[in-house]
């Protein structure tokens, strides 16, 4: 493992690799009539950060944990790196690295304790446990915190101890149960980053999920949106917001107008135009769904300023993942 860097890592896709590290094949869960998982397929490639987004009781945890070997699948499969986590369930631990969404805070146990209990439980012995550790603090910026009692730690410290934890057998595949939840601005942006370099520096494979879309949409290279137990979309980022978006003569987008003055003379203008859908009006600009092509789009600023309306700024603004999400999904829960 490197150094973390401070160096931004790209959201650039990793050229895709023959096989994936995690295949879900029609996972199914259910506990008695509650169909938690049913019939969830997707795919994450090795450099790849793929989020798992979906609300509350979409069934996002019971498929990590299944991913993780800590539940069984009702009826489907799911491999990590070629190993079915029904049959070969040893393999996968060896490969895999589960950040659960919240754990133990043990007391009177400090940092490098912590970190050295779960070396031993992964068999690691004198100067290779050592190493295991000395990786960890050195990735995870722990260092300067190594004597501090970990129930003593800030929440952002707590997060990174946690992954610090699920990276000490430095393994090829990380599974991260909502790990950027309750964390603050600048210790999300943190987190981000590092989780970053574990793909893009590092080559890991990171399956991450939330039902806080904002936290994801920066960081995923891909993204699964689940709900009530189904995938809706999945796919790289342009893949699915591509599939959201109307294509040919007829693409909608979403225009952005501002104008100098009177913004509701804009607003009583796009009303009477062609292709203009609703229309939002906020202090000095005019928000509205356009369902045409470019040169009809050219057409409407042209005859926005023929009718003397002084525009300062015209823009498409691109659709995006929250956006899809907030499609796709319909706000059922089970
Ligand atoms: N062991 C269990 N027994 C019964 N029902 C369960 C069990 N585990 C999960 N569920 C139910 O399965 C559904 C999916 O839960 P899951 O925790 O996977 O959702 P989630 O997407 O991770 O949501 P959250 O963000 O709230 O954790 C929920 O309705 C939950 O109550």
């Amino acid at each position: 493992m490197n150094e973390s860097s401070t160096e931004t890592a790209t959201l650039e896709p990793p050229p895709p690799t023959a096989t994936p590290t995690i295949e879900i094949h029609h996972l199914h869960r259910f506990f008695g009539n509650l169909k938690a998982v049913n019939d969830v397929s997707f795919q994450v490639h090795a450099g790849e950060v793929m989020g798992f987004i979906g609300p509350n009781g979409a069934g996002k945890t019971t498929t990590m944990r299944i991913l993780a070997t800590l539940d069984v699948p009702t009826a489907g499969d799911a491999f990590v790196g070629g190993y079915s986590v029904v049959d070969k369930p040893d393999e996968v631990r060896r490969i895999l690295g589960f950040m659960p969404d919240s754990f133990g805070k043990y007391q009177n146990v400090n940092v490098l304790e912590y970190l050295d209990f779960f070396a031993r439980a992964y068999g690691f012995r004198g100067a290779a446990r050592r190493d295991a550790i000395e990786r960890v603090l050195v990735f995870t910026e722990l260092r300067k915190l190594a004597e501090k009692p970990i129930d003593t730690l800030s929440k952002g410290m707590s997060q990174r101890l946690g992954l610090g934890r699920t990276l000490i057998h430095d393994p090829q595949v990380l599974v991260l149960d909502e790990p950027a939840a309750g964390l603050d601005p600048r210790a999300r942006v943190e987190l981000r980053e590092l989780i970053l370099l574990l793909a893009t520096e590092l080559n890991k494979t990171v399956l991450i999920s939330s039902h806080i879309l904002t936290e994801l949409s920066e960081i995923c290279h891909s993204a699964a949106i689940v709900e009530a137990g189904q995938i809706l979309a999945s796919g790289s980022r342009d893949a699915i917001m591509q599939g959201h978006r109307r294509t040919g003569p007829d693409e909608s987008v979403e225009l952005e107008v501002s104008v100098v003055g009177e913004v509701n003379k804009l607003q009583r203008w796009l009303l009477e135009q062609p292709h203009v859908g609703a229309v939002r009006i906020a202090d000095k600009n005019a928000r509205f769904e356009f369902t045409g092509n470019e040169q009809q789009q050219a057409n409407l600023l042209k005859a926005m300023i023929a009718s003397d309306i002084e525009v300062v700024s015209f823009q498409g603004r691109a659709h995006s993942l929250e956006d899809v999400f907030m499609a796709v999904t319909k706000g059922i829960t089970q």
